[in-house]
């Protein structure tokens, strides 16, 4: 028979048609929208399932309600029910199960203990390669995405934009920090130089165990524009490096016959005379010319070198990637173009070099990524990700790509992502792109993304078998992309 012991905390009980992976029960206590629950089964023992809806069904009708409104006295009927998703439970070799005969109307389904939940789920705390991410949906059990299986299958954080992204991307930094991987992040807004500098953690009703720590002994920055950040290093990129028609591309006359001869003859004129040349030499050749059809060219050229990206001897890899360090690449303020380019040759070159064990295993984050291996057409840096995505997790090169646009992401590069973090997403066509990858995702969970609030996101992945509703952990460090004010309160003139 049945346990009827734990009746009195019982969460309600199964009615009407019953199969083995959805049933219906009346609710008798408090119970929410994706709560586990357990019921025992009679061949199976306890096996887990999740709330996918709640509905409270009343005998109000259109008149009665109208009788409310003038004021009379009403009774109404209720009755709470709920449709349960059966998820599973643990067969005596450990492998996830569901019962393959039906359970019975009249049962007893419980709240579920957080054992049977982390058993059936297949959740470790506290493991040894474990990045704490944040806390099961209302429940304190903490959830741990495998480090290496990240590295290894590459991992995609996506949300709507504000949906906290870059917020969780730091966690998963920090995670990566004390776990001693060595890490690249390209940052095109500046944001995670602030990751050096402790954070306030924000009392909240849950205790997520997170205290305030900076990472400055273990971060390096660099940014294209120094003056501008002047707590990083400059990065600069060897001219001598780039062919014509890669100089060609960052100018706004990219497809010019004539001008792509000019510059080839000019560069071959200096890599005669000399090893190292810069922008400035190549301008000088072009003006020696007195030609007029270079006057475009030579302007061009001239806006580019204000950038100061280039150098006579740029910053090697070695002084970019050190082991068991995370270094940031600020692009902020650098233009589309050259951004893509910077980490078209940053990629090819780790790429290159991990191929060789020339740098040591490490994972790649890319934020803003559908700007970097877009959908559609084609930019710099689209190959490279194709490739990384495809062949990184041979040679150790793990990529974490994070956007606001999953529809826009090259789907070679995102199918690619064994991991996924999502966050609140309303955009039908990112919608779609995310059902369409993400394996063993159900119409509610899918449905409940566009619901999520802020700070909770749906990971899967990452040693997690089966899409799971998280509370993300505040972050230790300070985040750099808070939401501007636009008008600051009274208090703050
Ligand atoms: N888990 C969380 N706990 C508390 N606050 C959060 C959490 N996640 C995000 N926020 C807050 O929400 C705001 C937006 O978060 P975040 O900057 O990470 O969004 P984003 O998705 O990276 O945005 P964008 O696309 O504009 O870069 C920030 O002010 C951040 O502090």
């Amino acid at each position: 028979m049945f346990s009827e012991c734990l009746s009195d905390e019982a969460a309600g009980i199964i009615y009407g048609d019953v199969g083995t992976a959805v049933l219906n029960i009346s609710v008798l206590s408090k119970l929410q929208k994706l709560e586990y629950v357990q019921i025992e089964h009679e061949e199976a023992g306890w096996v887990i399932g999740q709330v996918a809806d709640i509905q409270r069904k009343t005998d109000l009708s259109l008149e009665k309600a109208r009788m409310i409104g003038q004021r009379q006295e009403v009774d109404i009927h209720e009755k709470t029910t709920a449709k349960i998703e059966i998820i599973g439970y643990r067969d005596e070799r450990g492998l996830l199960q569901t019962p393959r005969t039906p359970f019975r109307a009249g049962q007893y389904v419980y709240h579920a203990e957080d054992e049977i939940i982390k058993k059936s789920l297949g959740l470790r705390e506290h493991t040894k390669t474990g990045a704490y991410i944040g806390l099961l949906y209302g429940h304190d059990i903490r959830v741990e995405l495998d480090i290496n299986s990240l590295v290894q299958k590459h991992v995609s954080i996506l949300a709507k934009t504000g949906g906290g992204k870059s917020f969780l991307c730091g966690d998963l930094l920090e995670e990566l920090i004390k776990h001693n991987v060595t890490v690249l992040v390209l940052d095109p807004h500046g944001e995670y130089g602030s990751m050096k500098e402790a954070g306030s953690v924000l009392e909240t009703s849950r205790d997520f165990h997170v205290e305030p720590h900076g990472y400055a002994d273990r971060i390096i920055e660099f940014a294209t524009d120094p003056v501008s950040n002047p707590d990083a290093l400059p990065l600069k990129f060897t001219l001598s490096n780039l062919e014509a028609n890669d100089i060609l591309s960052l100018t706004n006359i990219k497809n010019s016959k004539m001008h792509l001869s000019f510059l080839k003859k000019a560069i071959d004129a200096l890599r005669n005379s000399k090893q190292d040349y810069s922008l400035k030499d190549v301008i000088s050749v072009l003006e020696r010319e007195d030609d007029m059809n270079n006057y475009a060219l030579i302007c061009e050229l001239q806006y580019l070198d204000d950038a100061k990206i280039f150098a006579p001897s740029g910053t090697k890899i070695s002084e970019l990637v050190k082991k068991n360090m995370t270094t940031i690449v600020n692009l902020k303020g650098t233009p589309p173009e050259l951004s893509e380019l910077i980490v078209n040759r940053i990629c090819t070159a780790l790429f290159e070099l991990r191929k060789v064990n020339a740098v040591p295993p490490m994972m790649l984050v890319v934020e803003e990524a559908h700007n970097f291996c877009p959908q559609q057409g084609t930019v710099a840096s689209s190959k490279i990700f194709r490739t990384i995505a495809a062949e990184g997790r041979k040679f150790g090169l793990g990529l974490a790509i994070i956007s606001q646009r999953a529809a826009k992401i090259d789907k070679n590069v995102l199918s690619q992502c064994n991991t996924q973090i999502i966050l609140k997403v309303t955009n039908p066509n990112d919608l779609k792109a995310i059902s369409g990858s993400v394996e063993g995702l159900t119409a509610s969970m899918a449905d409940e993304i566009q619901r999520l609030p802020i700070g909770v996101a749906m990971c899967v992945g990452g040693g997690i078998q089966m899409p799971l509703i998280v509370e993300v952990r505040p972050r230790e460090s300070r985040h750099g992309g808070e939401s501007v004010t636009v008008i600051p309160d009274e208090c703050d003139y």
